[in-house]
């Protein structure tokens, strides 16, 4: 697909089947009843009064005009009715002014009724979409673009609450008024009636097949907001890249493109919708030309002539044809017909709003139902205190692709089998094959290996950020997918390679887990992981602001904060993926001071490029290609002279002592890890 190009190809579309949008509104509106029955009934009466002045305009012209018709109002008795007119005029008068004044406050009644509920049940949607979000599995973040998210869950959410205080109400007001003034002028005069309702299957038609042509193309257009949003939050993150690679013409390009994308596909939209709109209004004027023709002239000359024919009494209904049209009757039906025929081309604007919160709301249902969740079993196994102990039986991962995920471009055509053929990589192949090892409670191992060959993936195996295909992980004997999640993610302090600071103060992102933790522990925390002297060098201390994902610290600096938040925690198990890769080595020393008191008495797990920090570990594991091609400890594997000791060769500078198989085999493996980057 031409416009697919850019994109991620197995990007979710978060796409889901349709009937989303009432499903949405059944479930959320369910604790908000009563407001939708304010709003409801509201309308409702908002309608009806407003139906009041033409009646009371045409009988009042009836009264003054034809000497014959005496002042009635219907369900008021006559006795209530003033004999004089001035009397009657007031009264007309106080009737006009009640019925506006009621008119208002219903108004103002349905507007609050509508619009608190439709507030309600965004915020609800939000927060529910949000934690669905959350409770995604890693992989689904993998595949998925942040803009996108994003999108759905600002503008598709708002998108649907657009359409719940305008289009609900309105298509409420638009039905009682429809049914109301239907009624009344059927029960005037069926037949001029008629004149008036023919554009109802005229203009019900033409909307259908509006709906039929723009349904899609609003889809198109939701997906390609997605996509602008995340060229743009992708460029904003990116901001440093872009200026130091001199990329700024390229990136303006990028996004012109996909902005180019988005107005195209919003352009098609409003073409349609453009021709819509005028459509309904001249169909409505027809209708009103009509009524107004018939009307007249049946004022003028009689009932018209070719109605002769129909029995008075046809299908036991007066049709009233051989009755003669007052000139009151005709303001009063001229008045409904404009009142009732206008608001039907409105009818567009609420069919027109419907399919944009369709498109929005399968979107939103896309996320709130997507079942990429890693799962807490059902009957957890407890840890009955954690002893440390960490077993990998047979262990094989393959980092999902996500074939199932439905491509929607970005020109609105909606891939019909899921993801195109020809797209297909063929079968990935397995970052981890066949580890097995086993850590006793208290041991530190060490996991080394050249880049790429699965360290990190290994480990994330462990806090169940991903799930192996085959094998079993274990943690003191049990399957790590029999624990509870809570209960395992606190038993493993995680310390990731690129640790990611929330927007905030130094202080919240070191208690972040720990939320209950005092000052003294945060401070000591960041004293073992050598953070306090730079933290309490810093403008404002412990309460100095880091910055979006700690951009004003260091990369060492933004390490440290990691790993205090870390030991804060006090895990059973530590895992500690390259935590001190970028500090210096003085630092280090005092680092790997702390962590070797931390490790005395829970398990530590920690990948290391810089061999000398584990070269005390009670075994190293060496990583190749995904599997364990060698274990022990620093002085066995040296004696061995395999990998372990070539890599530690390079690191003392003896690289005039490698054979030239090593370094045959890093080419390959380069080559290896490059070949698969590219497909
Ligand atoms: N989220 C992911 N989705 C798909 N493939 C991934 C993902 N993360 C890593 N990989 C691939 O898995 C392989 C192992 O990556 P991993 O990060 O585990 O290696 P590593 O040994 O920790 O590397 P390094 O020493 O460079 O950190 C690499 O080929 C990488 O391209």
């Amino acid at each position: 697909m031409a416009t697919a190009r850019g994109r991620d190809d197995d990007a979710p579309s978060f796409a889901s089947d349709g009937g989303s949008m009432w499903r949405l509104y059944a479930e959320y509106g369910r604790g908000n009843r009563s407001l939708a029955a304010v709003g409801t009934v509201m309308a409702v009466l908002s309608r009806v009064v407003g139906l009041l002045p033409a009646l009371l305009l045409g009988l009042a012209i009836d009264a003054v005009l034809l000497a014959d018709r005496p002042y009635a109002l219907p369900l008021v008795p006559d006795a209530w009715i003033p004999a004089t007119a001035a009397g009657q005029v007031w009264l007309t008068v106080g009737l006009l002014v009640a019925a506006t004044a009621v008119g208002a406050i219903a108004s103002y009644l349905q507007s609050y009724g509508w619009n608190r509920f439709a507030q309600n049940i965004q915020h609800a949607l939000r927060v529910d979409a949000y934690e669905s979000m959350q409770a995604l599995d890693r992989s689904f973040f993998d595949r998925t673009r942040t803009g996108e998210l994003l999108a759905v869950l600002n503008n598709d959410v708002n998108q649907l609450e657009s359409f719940l205080t305008d289009g609900v109400s309105s298509t409420l007001r638009l039905l009682a008024l429809v049914l109301g003034v239907g009624a009344i002028m059927l029960a005037l005069n069926p037949v001029l009636a008629l004149a008036a309702l023919v554009a109802v299957p005229v203009l019900g038609a033409f909307t259908v097949a509006f709906v039929r042509r723009v349904q899609p193309k609003y889809a198109a257009m939701r997906a390609s907001v997605g996509s602008l949003n995340a060229r743009l939050e992708n460029n904003v993150g990116g901001i440093e890249v872009i200026k130091t690679e001199h990329a700024e013409a390229y990136e303006a390009d990028r996004v012109r493109d996909a902005s180019r994308e988005y107005y195209d596909a919003n352009w098609d939209a409003i073409r349609t919708r453009i021709t819509f709109f005028p459509g309904l209004s001249a169909i409505s004027g027809l209708s009103f030309a009509l009524t107004f023709v018939v009307g007249a002239f049946w004022v003028l000359n009689g009932p018209p002539t070719v109605l002769a024919v129909v029995p008075e009494t046809a299908l036991g209904v007066r049709l009233g044809v051989a009755d003669a049209v007052t000139p009151g009757e005709f303001v009063t039906f001229m008045l409904y017909t404009q009142q009732f025929v206008w608001p039907l081309a409105q009818f567009g604007q609420i069919v027109n709003n419907y399919q944009r919160a369709k498109a929005s709301s399968e979107r939103v249902y896309g996320v709130l139902t997507a079942d990429d969740v890693t799962a807490d079993p059902d009957d957890p196994v407890p840890f009955d205190g954690v002893a440390g102990r960490v077993a990998y039986e047979d262990v094989t991962f393959t980092y999902p692709r996500g074939p199932d995920l439905v491509d929607d471009g970005g020109d609105g055509e909606v891939g019909e089998d899921g993801g195109s053929e020809a797209d297909e990589p063929g079968d990935p192949t397995p970052v981890i094959r066949d580890v097995s090892f086993d850590v006793a409670p208290g041991e530190t191992v060490g996991i080394v290996g050249p880049t790429g060959s699965g360290k990190s993936t290994l480990v994330k195996l462990l806090v169940r950020l991903y799930d192996p295909d085959e094998g079993v992980v274990e943690v003191d004997g049990v399957d790590v997918r029999d624990r509870s999640l809570a209960e395992l993610r606190r038993a493993v302090g995680y310390v990731a390679q690129e640790p990611f600071l929330f927007y905030g103060t130094v202080r919240e992102n070191i208690a972040y887990g720990t939320f209950d933790a005092s000052d003294a522990d945060v401070e000591a925390a960041a004293k073992r992981a050598a953070a306090h002297e730079f933290i309490a060098n810093l403008p404002d201390g412990y309460d100095s602001v880091v910055g979006e994902r700690g951009v004003r610290l260091s990369g060492g600096q933004r390490q440290r904060v990691a790993l205090a938040r870390t030991i804060l925690k006090d895990p059973a198990i530590l895992v500690l993926d390259e935590a001190t890769s970028h500090v210096d080595t003085e630092t280090e020393a005092i680092i790997q001071r702390s962590l070797a008191e931390l490790a005395t008495d829970r398990t530590t797990i920690a990948i290391a490029h810089r061999l000398s920090t584990v070269k005390t570990a009670d075994q190293i594991l060496v990583l190749e290609g995904g599997r364990v091609v060698e274990a022990g400890t620093h002085d066995a594997l040296v004696a061995e002279d395999g990998l372990y000791a070539n890599l530690w060769r390079v690191q003392a500078g003896d690289i005039d002592d490698l054979p030239a198989s090593f370094f045959e085999a890093a080419i390959e493996r380069r080559a290896a890890i490059e070949g698969g980057e590219d497909d």
